[in-house]
């Protein structure tokens, strides 16, 4: 640990530096959450596949011992029945508190812990537009949407600037889960250790001030922000909030009206009763939490949607064959996505998707994609599934063939979801199980 960081947590923690000096010692808290778009929270329970335990976080969050192993590959997580999401993580979002048809920014969004934390909340309803500056991390948070089967969603990959100037007013909520100088991060990335000075906590500082002040175009009136961070510099925290509160008349800072976590740092001219901190002692690695709504009127970004798309037979044919919610279809350069509500267009932005790619039109003949089968809001439709026997999960997950006499395009299910997809030829079910996630064991 550096000298300068340890000698402000030191002056931060007081009486309790000596407990946060032991914390550092012990592994880091691990956690899950269960995406109830894919599974009810009793229902992973009953499959005793971990030994979990609540956390105080949010009801769908659960700590997973140090010792467990392999959950990226089990089919538990290559389903999309959970996320891995260290534990404090997960309080931004009961913070925000979505509801169902609420429309949600997300700005700061991949990995997609909190967006994917997000759509289960939404439930299919509503517009999630989750947003990743980085190009490499934007293609991450797609996929991790994508495995959880969330469709009412827009990622995008363009800067808080570009995309809020085109947004203006649009939604009910805004999460900032800003990008800091990551102290609560340092156990598990070394990375954020060796970046770690005053000049890079200042610089997050203006950069996170800069991310609010496109985030609050966005919102509308009565609208909520929610600003995280998972680091413990007051100038990354108190002060921030407090500084765009003196830039911003019409933005109240309100009670995050949560139980866990403690009250924020005093003397940062805020009242820090309203925010919640969460250090290794409160039972997760660190988080900073404040919610504020907006009172001030808003000027509305005009909502173009797209029209309708009338289906191609081939695509037509699929979709009655293979059964699929009620969806709205857009087709671009022969790939056909869906969601439940019209297409919204955005211009000038990298769109990485919207809504759930079905598949693609190849010489008249419809070839679907995974995401297709791993689309929650299809689960209840498939005409055709094949749900794996205990001794074929392996088998299916390797990318080898399935004996069973079914023709056609079937949906493949694990403990009863969607986890790919298969063609049979009445003999055999040949895998499409997406090559690049294929996995030897578990
Ligand atoms: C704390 S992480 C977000 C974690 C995510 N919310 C989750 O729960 O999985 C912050 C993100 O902000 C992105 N970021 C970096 N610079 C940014 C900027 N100037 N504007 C917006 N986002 C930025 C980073 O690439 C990173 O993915």
């Amino acid at each position: 640990m550096k000298q300068d960081f340890l000698d402000r947590m030191k002056e931060m923690l007081n009486d309790e530096y000596a407990l946060y000096l032991e914390t550092l010692q012990q592994p880091p808290y691990r956690g899950l959450r269960i995406n109830t778009l894919k599974i009810g929270i009793d229902e992973f329970q009953k499959l005793d596949l971990y030994a979990l335990k609540p956390t105080p976080f949010a009801k769908d969050s659960f700590y997973l011992d140090a010792a467990v192993s392999g959950v990226g590959n089990h089919p538990s997580h290559l389903s999309g029945m959970i996320y891995l999401q260290e534990p404090s993580a997960a309080s931004a979002v009961s913070v925000l508190d979505p509801q169902e048809n609420d429309w949600v920014l997300d700005l700061c969004a991949a990995p997609g812990g909190k967006s994917t934390q997000i759509a289960a909340r939404l439930n299919n309803t509503g517009f999630l537009l989750s947003n990743e500056i980085e190009n490499s991390r934007a293609n991450i948070l797609l996929s991790n949407m994508e495995r959880c089967g969330v469709s009412e969603m827009m990622v995008s990959n363009a800067s808080p600037a570009a995309l809020c100037e085109q947004v203006k007013g649009w939604f009910d909520k805004v999460l900032v889960d800003a990008p800091c100088s990551g102290e609560g991060m340092f156990k598990k990335n070394a990375k954020a250790l060796e970046d770690w000075s005053i000049e890079h906590v200042k610089a997050c500082q203006s950069r996170q001030l800069h991310i609010l002040d496109s985030a609050y175009q966005a919102l509308k009136q009565e609208g909520v922000l929610v600003y995280s961070t998972c680091t413990y510099a007051p100038e990354e925290n108190e002060l921030v909030i407090q500084k765009f509160l003196a830039a911003h008349k019409d933005m109240e800072l309100v009670d995050c009206n949560v139980k866990f976590g403690r009250a924020g740092l005093s003397g940062y001219g805020i009242n820090e009763a309203y925010v919640r901190r969460i250090f290794p002692m409160d039972q997760g690695e660190g988080h900073f939490i404040a919610k504020m709504v907006k009172h001030g009127e808003q000027e509305l970004s005009p909502i173009k949607e797209i029209k309708a798309l009338k289906l191609n037979e081939a695509v037509q044919d699929f979709m009655n064959k293979q059964g699929c919610a009620p969806l709205h279809f857009y087709e671009q350069q022969g790939k056909v996505y869906g969601r439940a509500a019209p297409f919204i267009k955005l211009d000038k932005i990298r769109i990485l998707r919207q809504g759930i790619e079905c598949g693609e039109i190849i010489k008249n003949r419809f070839e679907p994609h995974h995401a297709f089968y791993l689309a929650s809001v299809n689960q209840p439709y498939f005409k055709q599934s094949y749900e794996l026997k205990p001794d074929e999960i392996k088998t299916y997950l390797h990318g080898d063939v399935i004996n069973a006499e079914l023709k056609g395009y079937t949906a493949i299910l694990y403990q009863g979801v969607g986890i790919g997809f298969a063609k049979g030829d009445g003999r055999i079910l040949k895998n499409k199980f997406p090559k690049g996630l294929r996995v030897n064991s578990f």
